[in-house]
């Protein structure tokens, strides 16, 4: 690795990093952010290798790869560095699958979108630095909670945040194709990242005709094979919607037929727990014909979603302000 720094970080690139660091904070922030911006990658091209990163504790596994906890090396950044064999790609036949997935996603920046912050590959192997999500994937969460299901103020604020990351998508010109909460993972402040981009799809004709995704989340335009668009992702996020809210998805059936089935007749069955409001932006997003589904920035302004949004946001502070209550209490008892 060179250490000749073409580039080094002065202290009069930082005020405005600095701008909202609470004052106790504002010494070893600056000295982190220095740290960073010397470093060899800043503001140049760099070629990464495993020998920047210490590997640590494995945080899952996939089809095709395995996701450890890494740090880098100089500036103890922490990142999920997914690890593929090359082999195994080729034998499952998706390596264009990967490259598309890392093409899509190194050039999508959105707070609701998993960062693809790095890769690069050597003999068997290719590695991939993600942004880490430390509460893993959504759908666990989605199994863990009381009934398999989320309360309105959480159903709600995740699928704002989805819509927005997919409206950044679509205004990029990416359809996602493939979202269901196995491919949306929890960051440690309850927000959202939207990840897998394996099935995503840049849309410069705007109609496609490739058969992807899950089939319980298929929109009736790809179970029968006719071209689509964008609006497949509105499709998609009415049934996770819908999956946060009542704990599977509408159109599940014991077979791929009758799934089918369900999704071409609209057969959508509401719980009587769902509010009328909920019931409301779901059936706006499953509707047959695309252009009829609601628009994903009226789906962020929708008076379910926007009320539900500021109850999570109460409830969160709440919890960290009886967290900080505790903490004075134990502090008070010597503990
Ligand atoms: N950025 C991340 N931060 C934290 N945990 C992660 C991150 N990425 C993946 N993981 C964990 O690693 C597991 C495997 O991830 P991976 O992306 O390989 O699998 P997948 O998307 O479930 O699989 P596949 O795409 O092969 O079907 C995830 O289920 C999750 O628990």
């Amino acid at each position: 690795m060179a250490h000749a720094r073409t580039k080094h970080a002065t202290r009069t690139h930082l005020p405005h990093l600095m701008a909202h660091v609470p004052g106790e904070q504002q010494e070893p922030v600056k000295q982190m952010c220095l740290k960073m911006m010397s470093h060899d990658a800043y503001g140049k091209p760099y070629e990464w290798s495993t020998r920047d990163f210490e590997m640590g504790a494995p945080l899952g596994r996939g089809k095709f790869g395995r996701v450890y906890l890494a740090r880098e090396r100089y500036s103890h950044y922490i990142v999920a560095m997914k690890v593929m064999f090359k082999e195994e790609l080729r034998k499952g036949n998706v390596q264009r699958q990967v490259l598309r997935e890392i093409e899509i996603q190194s050039r999508l920046k959105h707070p609701h979108i998993l960062r693809l912050l790095t890769w690069f590959h050597d003999e068997s192997r290719i590695y991939l630095a993600l942004e880490i999500a430390t509460e893993g994937e959504l759908f666990k969460h989605l199994r863990n909670a009381p009934n398999h299901r989320f309360d309105e103020p959480r159903a709600a604020k995740y699928t704002y945040q989805v819509a927005n990351a997919l409206n950044y998508c679509h205004l990029n010109n990416v359809i996602h194709r493939d979202l269901k909460p196995e491919n949306i993972l929890l960051t440690g402040t309850d927000d959202v990242k939207l990840a897998d981009f394996g099935w995503s799809a840049h849309t410069p004709t705007n109609k496609r005709k490739t058969l992807c995704g899950t089939l319980d989340y298929l929109p009736p335009e790809m179970v029968d094979g006719r071209t689509y668009d964008d609006s497949v992702d509105q499709w998609c996020l009415g049934i996770l919607c819908y999956e946060f809210l009542v704990g599977n998805a509408p159109f599940e059936a014991n077979t791929t037929e009758n799934t089918y089935d369900k999704i071409r007749r609209l057969e959508v069955k509401y719980p009587p727990h769902m509010s009328k409001g909920s019931k409301e932006l779901i059936s706006g997003l499953l509707r047959r014909q695309g252009q009829g589904r609601i628009t994903l920035i009226n789906v962020m302004t929708h008076p379910w979603v926007k009320e539900n949004m500021a109850k999570r946001a109460a409830e969160l502070l709440q919890k960290s302000s009886d967290r900080g209550k505790e903490n004075v209490q134990k502090n008070d008892c010597g503990i």
